[in-house]
């Protein structure tokens, strides 16, 4: 079977992004580089026009106001009501009770594709006790464990990721290796991952495949951009570019994914 990074790049999903201050230049450039195009719009009066024109959606919530928490709100229902896929990215959850409970009121209100985050903010999401400080991840967590206590809880496709990626659905667990820990040292990679699967959700209904070629192709860019710059400025240049220029038959060669 054909990767989808091929069909991402000939349909060039448009992804609107609702998502936080630190991240939004970076998180256009990465999906240009995709082959995908990005759109960022955040105001009440604007988000369910703009969503109901897109062909995924991203709610995240790294720089969080209460009218933004609206705008998500109203852009989730359009996007429920268009049919289009929705990656919700809980940046921070545990880490202050108005990121937990944010999240949980988009939950309760929109219907989600997928939800991408770090295993500390997953566990969190779904009620699992864990130590979350600021946006990066905790440590000591069994994740597969973690992986199967937080999908019967949240009832939706998760992708927790870190050194090793997992993926659930109510199918199938997948796990995927690649990725390069030179991921951790720049700021959003996550935030950008959650974009990506957006746009490879966009092209597909199989939502496990389209997860699990999201997070191989972007982890296979960083290695290769990793492998030829080793500090974290010149490998987000790098990465960027390895987005860019990836191709279906480096994938299939490169990529570490197993299932159970
Ligand atoms: N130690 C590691 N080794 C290899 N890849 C890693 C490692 N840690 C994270 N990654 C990869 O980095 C990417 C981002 O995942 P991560 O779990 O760091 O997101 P995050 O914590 O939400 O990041 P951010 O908050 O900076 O946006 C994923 O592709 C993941 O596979
Ligand atoms: C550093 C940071 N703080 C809030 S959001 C964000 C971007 C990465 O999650
Ligand atoms: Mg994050």
């Amino acid at each position: 079977m054909s990767h989808l990074i091929t069909k991402v790049r000939s349909k060039q999903p448009l992804i609107h992004n609702i998502t936080n201050q630190v991240v939004m230049n970076f998180t256009a450039n990465g999906l240009y580089a995709l082959g995908a195009s990005p759109v960022m719009a955040n105001a009440k009066e604007e988000v369910e026009e703009m969503a109901a024109k897109a062909d995924a959606l991203v709610l995240n919530i790294g720089t969080l106001t209460s009218d933004q928490v609206e705008a998500m709100i109203l852009a989730g229902k359009s996007a429920n009501q268009a049919g289009i896929p929705v990656v919700l990215d809980p940046v921070g959850v545990g880490a202050t009770k108005f990121r937990t409970a944010s999240a949980l009121k988009i939950l309760d209100q929109v219907q989600v594709s997928c939800i991408r985050g770090n295993a500390g903010e997953i566990a969190n999401l779904a009620g699992v006790e864990t130590k979350v400080r600021g946006v990066d991840g905790a440590e000591d967590i069994d994740v597969q464990q973690l992986a199967e206590v937080a999908f019967t809880k949240l009832q939706c496709p998760l992708a927790i990721t870190g050194a090793q990626d997992i993926i659930i659905d109510a199918n199938q667990i997948t796990f995927i290796a690649n990725g390069h820990p030179l991921l951790t040292k720049v700021t959003g990679t996550g935030c950008l991952l959650s974009s990506v699967v957006a746009a490879f959700l966009a092209v597909s209904d199989d939502v496990q495949t389209a997860i699990s070629d999201a997070i191989s192709y972007y982890g296979i860019a960083a290695e290769l951009a990793a492998a030829e710059h080793q500090n974290p400025g010149s490998f987000q240049v790098a990465f960027l570019d390895q987005l860019f220029l990836v191709d279906e038959k480096t994938i299939n060669e490169k990529k570490r994914i197993t299932r159970s």
